[in-house]
């Protein structure tokens, strides 16, 4: 699993070749939370990978044609198939790699937990506009309130669901796909919205024991280093560290 602590390519490097045989290749963002759901589900498979760390605020421009959007993550196969937006990575990693399914198989539980992604994804924006409001010394308590509303939804489908993880009694592929916001909860100065949600605490506590989210964790001191640089667009941001 090479390359989760390497530097980032940025500007004026040469796109890396081919990848080899029985590997698969992310191109990522050590701090990003999209890219971190590739990884948690390329840990949690155990499938064998490189990463391959991209400079976002130096981009290089082949990452372009890797990716219309410019954007992390993306996955890259030894026949070269590219694969990009971070649910799409999940979902064919899954379902390309032998070994523990992390979708689901009945129907109607793998449409349940896309449903509910569809739901997280209108939190995370409202998390990133909180931490930039904070940042830039404006009030974020409306904000704080309505992502706060939000979460105690997902308190209900746990009490509801009767489940420690939100697919059941196991993790599964929608706690991969909503944990890097919770990891990232202290930074964006939201980890006060749990006080009133004891089952995500719960839950919240069950993933740290989860050796794929152990492996991706960084310490909230080293998400505020990064984006301070990431903010400023500090080409150096990306290697906050290194
Ligand atoms: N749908 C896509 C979204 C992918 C995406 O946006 N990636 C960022 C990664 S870097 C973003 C990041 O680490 C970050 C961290 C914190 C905050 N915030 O708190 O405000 C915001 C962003 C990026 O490449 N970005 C490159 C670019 O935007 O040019 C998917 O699901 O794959």
């Amino acid at each position: 699993m090479a390359g989760s602590c390497t530097r980032s390519l940025g500007k004026g490097s040469s796109a890396p070749g081919p990848v080899p045989d029985g590997l698969i290749r992310v191109y990522s963002m050590r701090f990003c939370p999209f890219a971190q759901r590739t990884r948690l589900v390329l840990k949690a498979k155990g499938i064998n990978h490189e990463i391959i760390n991209v400079n976002l605020k130096n981009k290089p421009d082949w990452l372009f044609e890797k990716n219309p959007f410019g954007l992390v993550p993306i996955l890259e196969t030894s026949k070269g198939q590219l694969i990009y937006e971070s649910p799409i990575t999940c979902d064919y990693l899954d379902e390309a790699y032998p070994g523990k399914k992390l979708l689901p198989t009945d129907p109607y539980e793998r449409a349940y937990q896309k449903m509910l992604l569809e739901r997280f994804s209108k939190i995370t924006p409202l998390a990133h506009r909180h931490l930039m409001a904070v940042n830039n010394g404006e009030d974020s308590s409306a904000l704080k309130t309505e992502i706060s509303e939000k979460l105690d939804t997902f308190e209900e489908i746990l009490a509801s669901r009767k489940t420690v993880f939100f697919g059941g009694d196991a993790v599964s592929m929608i706690d991969y796909m909503i944990w890097p916001w919770f990891e990232r909860l202290e930074f964006f100065q939201l980890h006060d919205c749990l006080q009133r949600t004891p089952k995500l605490r719960r839950w919240v506590e069950a993933m740290k024991k989860d050796p794929a989210v152990e492996a991706t964790m960084v310490d909230p001191q080293i998400y505020k280093g990064f984006f301070e640089l990431y903010v400023k667009n500090s080409p150096e941001a990306c290697d906050y560290g290194l």
